[in-house]
C-alpha cells in the first residue's frame, strides 16, 4: 500500500521555451480572442513603428493597413509600414522570430520594453492561419532594402528563415513594412482600433497616421506640429535601484579593480566624492576588488546602495515627456475643445526608476458631457484603452476621489484628461500593458499635476463666468437703456439734451461702472441684437 502511494506521487517533468510559455499563455499578452488579437496586433506593430522613429529624432509617417482576406473572411492582413531607423539584416529574423530579444532592454524610455510583441502578434498568425511575417526593411543610408519571411520555431524559440532577398535601393527609403496574417474579429475590433489609432495621433499630433480599414474608410490624421518631443538618452542604473543579482551583473561587466572605481564606473550619478563618501558611511574598504565580494558582502552591499539617502536623485536624460505644447496640440486638433491647459511635472524617483507625470485637461466644445471625466491614458507615449478602472490614473481622476467641484467642474460636465507616465520602467500590471499599478510616488505625482492642470480650468471656469455675469447684467441694461433715454429726453426736453446723447451718456456710465473696454463690450453685444429687441 505504501508503495503504490508513493509510486503515485511521482510527477514529470519538463521546461519550456519562452515562446512555448506564450504560446500556451497567450491571453496574458494580450491574444486571447480574434479581436482582441486583431487590436493588440496593430498596436503592437504602431508602437515599434514610432519607436523606430520619434525616439531617434525622425518625424513619423505611419500607415497602417488592415485587409480581410477574400478566402478567408475571419483572416486580415495588417501591415504597418514606418520611415524609421530601420534594422540592420542580421538581427531581422531574431528580432521578428525570437521570443524575448529585443533592442529596447535599455534604461531609456520606449514604447517597447519586453521583447515580445511583434512576435507575439507572428506567433498568434501562425497557429492560426498558418501564415509566416513579411519584412521589407532598410536601415538608414543603405544601398539595399532586405526582405525576409519568417516564421517561428515554437519549441526550440528560434527564427525559421523561409525566404529572404536583397533589391537596391535608389530612392534611399529608410524604414520598416511589416505584414501579418492573423485570424480576427474585425466587427468587434473596429471602434477599439479606431480609437486605439486616434488617440495615439492626440499624443503624437507631430506624427502623419493613415490608416486603411476592411470597411475601405480612409483615415489621415495630419501632423499638425514639427516639434518632437525630447529625445531619450540611454544611462546608467541608478545605485538606489540595483539588488544582489543586477549587482552581480555589473560587476561581472566592469574591469574596476577597486569598489571606488566600481560605484563611478557602474552607476548614474556617483562622483568620486560621493563615491567614497558613500563606501565610509556604509563600512566599506574603498580598495576591496568588487570581483571578490562573497555574498554576504554583495547582499549588504546592495542593502546599503539602497538605503543611503545622499545620491542625486536619477537622471531624467533617459526619458521623454510630451511636453506642455505637444499635449495642448494634440488635445485642441482631435477633441476640439474651447480650454486646453497641460502641464509637465519635474522628474520624480521610484525604486532608481526616474519618472515624469504629465496631465492635460480639455474643456467644452466639442466635448460631449459626461458623468465623470473622459479619461484618456498613456504610458511612454502609448495610449491604453483597457482595464481603466484598474489604472492609478483612473483613482486620481475618479471624482470620488478628486474633489472637481473646488475646480468649479459639476458633473455631468464636458472635461477630458490626458494623464501621461514617462519612466525607464513603467510598472504595468502586466505584459499587455493595459494599466498602472499604483506605486505611491506615481500616484502622488499624478494627484499634483492634475491640481495644477486643474487650477488652470478652475481660472478659465471663473473667468467665463465673470464674463457671462457682465454679459447677463449688459443684456438686461440695453434692453431699458431706449425706454430710460426716451423717458429722460422727455423730462429734460427744456435743456434740448437729444435722446441718442442720453444713450451715449449711459452706455459710458454703464461701462465704467462694470470696468468694460470697448473692446470687451463690442464682444459682448455681439449677436445681441435679438435679445435686446426681445
Ligand atoms: N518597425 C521597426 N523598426 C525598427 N525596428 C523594429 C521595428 N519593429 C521591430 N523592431 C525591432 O525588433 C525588436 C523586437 O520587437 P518586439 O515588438 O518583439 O519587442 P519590443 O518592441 O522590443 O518590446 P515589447 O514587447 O515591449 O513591444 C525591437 O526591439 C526592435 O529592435
Amino acid at each position: 500500500m505504501a508503495k503504490r502511494q508513493q509510486v503515485a506521487q511521482q510527477e514529470s517533468f519538463r521546461s519550456m521555451t519562452p515562446s512555448q510559455f506564450f504560446y500556451e499563455y497567450r491571453e496574458v499578452a494580450g491574444f486571447g480572442s480574434p479581436s482582441r488579437a486583431l487590436y493588440q496586433t496593430v498596436r503592437e506593430l504602431v508602437e515599434n513603428a514610432l519607436d523606430a522613429t520619434d525616439v531617434h529624432g525622425i518625424l513619423p509617417d505611419i500607415t497602417l493597413v488592415i485587409e480581410q482576406i477574400p478566402e478567408h473572411p475571419s483572416y486580415y492582413r495588417i501591415t504597418v509600414e514606418d520611415n524609421g531607423i530601420g534594422i540592420q539584416p542580421q538581427h531581422v529574423p531574431y528580432a521578428f522570430g525570437q521570443v524575448l530579444y529585443s533592442s529596447k532592454y535599455k534604461l531609456r524610455q520606449a514604447r517597447g520594453r519586453f521583447g515580445l510583441g511583434a512576435k507575439m502578434a507572428i506567433l498568434y498568425g501562425q497557429i492560426k492561419t498558418g501564415q509566416p511575417v513579411e519584412v521589407y526593411t532598410s536601415p538608414i543610408g543603405s544601398s539595399k532594402i532586405y526582405f525576409f519571411r519568417i516564421k517561428i520555431d515554437i519549441e526550440r524559440n528560434k527564427p525559421i528563415v523561409l525566404a529572404k532577398g536583397e533589391y537596391p535601393n535608389p530612392s534611399g527609403w529608410h524604414g520598416t513594412r511589416v505584414s501579418v496574417v492573423i485570424e480576427g474579429d474585425w466587427p468587434r475590433a473596429r471602434h477599439r482600433v479606431h480609437e486605439y489609432i486616434r488617440r495615439t495621433a492626440i499624443a503624437a499630433p507631430y506624427a502623419n497616421i493613415t490608416f486603411i480599414d476592411p470597411d475601405g474608410n480612409i483615415t489621415v490624421y495630419h501632423r499638425t506640429i514639427d516639434k518632437l518631443p525630447k529625445q531619450p538618452r540611454e544611462v546608467k542604473p541608478h545605485p538606489q535601484g540595483v539588488d544582489i543579482e543586477l549587482l552581480k551583473q555589473l560587476i561581472r561587466k566592469s574591469k574596476a579593480t577597486t569598489l571606488l572605481e566600481f560605484l563611478i564606473d557602474a552607476f548614474q550619478g556617483v562622483g568620486r566624492k560621493t563615491a567614497e563618501a558613500f563606501l565610509d558611511w556604509a563600512g566599506f574598504d574603498k580598495n576591496l576588488d568588487p570581483h571578490k565580494l562573497d555574498d554576504r558582502k554583495l547582499e549588504k552591499l546592495a542593502r546599503k546602495l539602497r538605503e543611503y539617502q545622499r545620491f542625486r536623485p536619477p537622471s531624467a536624460d533617459a526619458l521623454s515627456p510630451f511636453g506642455p505644447e505637444i499635449i495642448e496640440a494634440g488635445l485642441r486638433t482631435i477633441l476640439k475643445p474651447e480650454f486646453v491647459a497641460a502641464v509637465t511635472r519635474r522628474p520624480r524617483a521610484y525604486e532608481g526608476h526616474s519618472f515624469i507625470v504629465e496631465v492635460g485637461i480639455a474643456y467644452g466644445g466639442q466635448i460631449p458631457p459626461s458623468s465623470e471625466p473622459i479619461l484618456l491614458r498613456y504610458a511612454n507615449k502609448i495610449p491604453l484603452l483597457y482595464d481603466e478602472k484598474s489604472d492609478v490614473a483612473w483613482k486620481v481622476v475618479d471624482p470620488k476621489n478628486f474633489d472637481w467641484r473646488n475646480y468649479l467642474v459639476v458633473f455631468p460636465a464636458p472635461v477630458a484628461v490626458l494623464t501621461h507616465i514617462a519612466s525607464t520602467k513603467v510598472p504595468y500590471k502586466g505584459v499587455g500593458k493595459e494599466s498602472v499599478a499604483d506605486v505611491p510616488e506615481i500616484e502622488q505625482e499624478l494627484r499634483n499635476a492634475l491640481r495644477e492642470a486643474a487650477r488652470k480650468l478652475r481660472e478659465y471656469l471663473l473667468q467665463k463666468k465673470k464674463e457671462e455675469e457682465a454679459k447677463k447684467r449688459v443684456i438686461t441694461f440695453m434692453k431699458y437703456t431706449p425706454e430710460i433715454a426716451k423717458s429722460l429726453a422727455t423730462i429734460l426736453k427744456d435743456y434740448s439734451v437729444d435722446e441718442n446723447s442720453i444713450r451715449e451718456m449711459l452706455l459710458t456710465a454703464m461701462k465704467k461702472r462694470l470696468r468694460i473696454e470697448d473692446e470687451k463690450f463690442a464682444k459682448l453685444v455681439e449677436g445681441l441684437e435679438v435679445n435686446i429687441e426681445e
